[in-house]
């Protein structure tokens, strides 16, 4: 996936808002990155233009090679299901629908594959991040912790190549944003590229890439190694070092 040179604004009242000002990014197949930076900086904007959930004034997103803005919104919406996955802070998950039927909604769009592979599949999925059992539950009788790892059922459903996320783990306690860091740490170790959006040192240091930003623009970036095996709170002292350096 390529950002090049991504210009976003908002008109406010009379006020044209630059928001994102020049961004240029590149994701490649299986990173995991983060981006960090000051409330309001233009992270959650970024996300949404790189993953075509908002259109971008200027510049290009490039994904598999072809340009977002070329593509008819059914297209657009075609790659967002089958090739994009969504976690944000509060899992989006429908009221009417159990655990299992939300977890499968997406993929049961899909006419090559049958309603019983894709159950299998979310009932292995849901297995693996720790909520089998869960599957003929409301929403609201699972907690918080539960809720998310449905949701980053929901996002893998149709094994796609990234997953964008947008504060995964912010409304959780930092036990379970750990267990939540641990399994997107898998899914990224499985092949899927993640990039997500984290106020939280302590989530950006298991990526493996962190780019700051500020006032609508990367203003530095930091390369850290693939995380397993690495000394957490070390890595960790060093994300907040940084993160000092250049006042956030
Ligand atoms: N739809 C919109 N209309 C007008 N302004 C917007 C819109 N969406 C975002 N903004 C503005 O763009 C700026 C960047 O917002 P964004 O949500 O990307 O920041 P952020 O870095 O993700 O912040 P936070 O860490 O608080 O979530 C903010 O000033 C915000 O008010």
């Amino acid at each position: 996936m390529i950002g090049e040179n991504i210009v976003k604004s908002f008109q406010v009242g009379h006020e044209k808002q630059i928001v994102l000002d020049g961004v240029s990014i590149e994701i490649n197949e299986g990173e995991f990155v983060s981006v960090m930076g000051p409330s309001g900086s233009g992270k959650s904007t970024l996300l949404y233009a790189l993953s075509g959930m908002d259109d971008v004034n200027g510049g290009k997103v490039s994904f598999d090679g072809k340009d977002l803005s070329s593509l008819s919104e059914k297209e657009l919406a075609d790659i967002r299901r089958t090739k994009m996955g969504f976690v944000f802070q509060q899992p989006i998950l429908l009221k009417n629908l159990n655990i299992l039927d939300n977890i499968i909604l997406p993929a049961m769009r899909d006419n090559r594959k049958s309603a019983e592979k894709i159950t299998e599949k979310a009932r292995a999925l849901m297995k693996k991040v720790g909520i089998a059992g869960l599957e003929n539950r409301d929403i609201t009788q699972v907690s918080g912790g539960q809720l998310q790892r449905a949701g980053i059922c929901r996002a893998l459903i149709s094994n796609p190549e990234i997953i964008f996320g947008d504060e995964p783990t912010g409304a959780l306690n930092s036990k379970t944003a750990q267990e939540m860091m641990d399994i997107i740490s898998e899914i990224n170790s499985e092949g899927t590229a993640v990039i997500l959006v984290t106020h939280d040192a302590k989530v950006a240091a298991r990526t493996e890439r962190i780019m700051f930003m500020r006032d609508g623009k990367i203003v530095s970036e930091m390369r850290l190694e693939k995380s397993s095996g690495i000394d957490m709170e070390d890595r960790t002292k060093k994300v907040m070092v940084k993160m000092r350096e250049i006042g956030i």
